[in-house]
């Protein structure tokens, strides 16, 4: 209200617009904005005395909703805005992950639809015609924005720099029914794995390389200024989810960058200290022609990673979507076992999922001399555990084809349940009913009866109208003699695009099947 006002010195108390200030001996007093610091961390940014100049991006990752609020931690008392609790010893300890390493498969970005051009009014006046009529263009229409996945990006890091997103305005509209040109595009290329979030709508995972799909409309000509207005500007969250068939995990120094090195033609960051791999590390690792794999090799795991020590809890939650785990040991660390049941620890704690994974052990580092009498205990007790470790040594490339070639076993069984227990029928508004009804036939054909059959809106609303129209054209009832119950979703159309046939589940027909698809928000989920 001041603000609007002009009066932006008037000091109205309002506590809680107002940062706590700590009483200092010195009569001067400092503004601190977070309180939970641990004891050996950096000053916080704002009691610096240097005011840095804060990217788009920077800022808006630190508005991040997900974010634990500082200003939240603070109590007042009576007029002094003293703070509570000061000695208390934090119970949580604070994130302190560099930007950079959280926009890696975070963003927020703005993208705005271009406006309409305006109409025009106008006459038509020629010699001869005395009265020509109105003769104005329409505006052109605004720009739209589109989201695209790019097979060449793998991170989010692009968006810490450019943020904004702006389609072109519609050219206005001329005399002489000239309609102004259309405003040009925006395509926001995102990687492979992200997800889409906008306030109020599904979100939209986009995996495919190729996938395209319309976020905003552009502003529609000729219909004036503030018909369009309000849908044309949007703030939208990405995240990353990568797009990873196996996840290298272990305690720091463990060997798992120098593991996948050794199985694919990656070259990350190998030194003999803890915390050398920042980022995760993508691979591929081919078989052969159609046998690939993604791996990706994460930052290492401490004990208390879920409670943000570390760097690896950043990017644990990259595993969720991994087929299996390849669990590196270092056979250096004084107790192997005790340090792998502290990750096997961490998993389960950040996601109890995690923890029901299939996974490899390997034990590595087995050139070493005391390697063989760790490796005898190890293997002892993993084995009264049901589980039979791996031994390998990454630096002479001995024993890793047999650690990646397990992986690769653990992940074509899982792929087979996956695909054999989730089958899509996807399509657009082009309803064919036929096709579902083929569809489902084929899927009895091919002994598959657990199947999901997903519509393209989670609306109950479409639902319900869905239900009607499949009830109208007779196949409702078939598709429940057929076994298809009550409340599975379905989607309905163009169906040979992701016909998911468990024989041809190569990541490559995938892409091509899938290449074409585009989706408009409404009809997506
Ligand atoms: N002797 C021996 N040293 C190895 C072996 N594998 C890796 N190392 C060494 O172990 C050290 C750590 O290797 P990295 O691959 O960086 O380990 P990391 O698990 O990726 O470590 P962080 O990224 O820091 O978590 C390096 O000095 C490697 O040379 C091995 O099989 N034998
Ligand atoms: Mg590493």
């Amino acid at each position: 209200f001041a603000r609007r006002n002009g009066n932006r010195s008037s000091k109205i108390p309002n506590p809680k617009f107002q940062k706590p200030v700590l009483p200092v001996p010195g009569g001067e007093s400092t503004t601190y904005t977070r309180l939970l610091l641990p004891p050996l961390s950096p000053l916080p940014k704002s009691s610096s005395p240097k005011r840095r100049h804060r990217s788009p991006a920077s800022s808006a990752i630190e508005n991040d909703p997900t974010e634990p609020e500082s200003d939240g931690e603070y109590e007042f008392s009576g007029d002094e805005n003293v703070v509570k609790g000061e000695e208390e010893t934090p119970s949580v300890k604070e994130k302190s992950v560099p930007a950079v390493m959280r926009s890696f498969d975070r963003a927020k970005i703005y993208v705005k639809a271009g406006d309409e051009g305006n109409g025009v009014v106008a006459f038509r006046r020629e010699k001869y015609v005395a009265v020509g009529g109105p003769s104005g263009g329409d505006g052109g229409r605004g720009g739209d924005v589109y989201v695209e996945v790019d097979g060449a990006m793998n991170s989010l890091l692009p968006f810490r720099n450019s943020v904004h997103f702006r389609a072109e305005r519609g050219g206005h509209g001329h005399g002489s029914m000239q309609s102004g040109a259309k405003g040009e595009d925006v395509v926001v290329k995102v990687p492979p794995g992200t997800v889409v979030r906008m306030s109020g709508k599904n979100n939209v995972l986009l995996v495919y390389p190729g996938h395209k799909g319309l976020l905003l409309p552009g502003g529609r000509g000729g219909r004036g200024n503030a018909s369009f207005k309000s849908g044309t500007i949007r703030w939208l969250e990405l995240e990353l989810k990568l797009v990873v068939d196996v996840g290298i995990v272990g305690a720091p120094n463990a060997g798992k960058s120098t593991l996948l090195s050794v199985v694919c033609a990656a070259k990350p960051a190998v030194a003999n200290y803890p915390f050398t791999t920042l980022l995760p590390n993508l691979g591929v690792v081919s078989f052969d022609y159609d046998s690939t794999m993604v791996v990706a090799d994460l930052p290492g795991l401490l004990e208390g990673a879920h409670r943000g020590f570390g760097l690896g809890h950043e990017f644990l939650r990259h595993t969720e979507r991994c087929a299996s785990l390849v669990h590196v040991v270092d056979v250096s660390s004084p107790l192997p076992d005790l340090e792998f049941d502290a990750v096997c620890l961490e998993l389960k704690l950040f996601n109890p999922k995690l923890a029901e994974k299939p996974y490899v052990v390997a034990f590595n580092k087995m050139d070493l001399p005391e390697a063989y009498e760790n490796w005898k205990s190890f293997k002892e007790k993993l084995q009264s555990h049901g589980i039979t470790p791996f031994c390998m040594s990454a630096v002479k490339r001995e024993g890793t084809h047999e650690v990646i070639c397990a992986a690769y076993e653990l992940l074509r069984k899982s792929n087979k349940t996956r695909w054999n227990m989730k089958v899509i029928i996807y399509g657009g508004d082009m309803v064919n009913l036929n096709h579902v009804a083929v569809a489902v036939k084929k899927l009895r054909n091919a002994s598959i009866s657990d199947f999901e059959i997903c519509h393209d809106s989670d609306s109950n609303i479409w639902h319900r109208r869905f239900q009607r129209v499949l009830e109208a054209c007779g196949v409702y009832k078939s598709l429940m003699k057929l076994g298809v119950k009550e409340g599975d979703t379905v989607i309905v159309g163009e169906m040979k695009k992701v016909w998911h046939d468990s024989s041809d589940n190569s990541g490559v027909s995938r892409m091509k099947k899938m290449s074409t698809d585009s989706f408009k928000w409404a009809e997506w989920k």
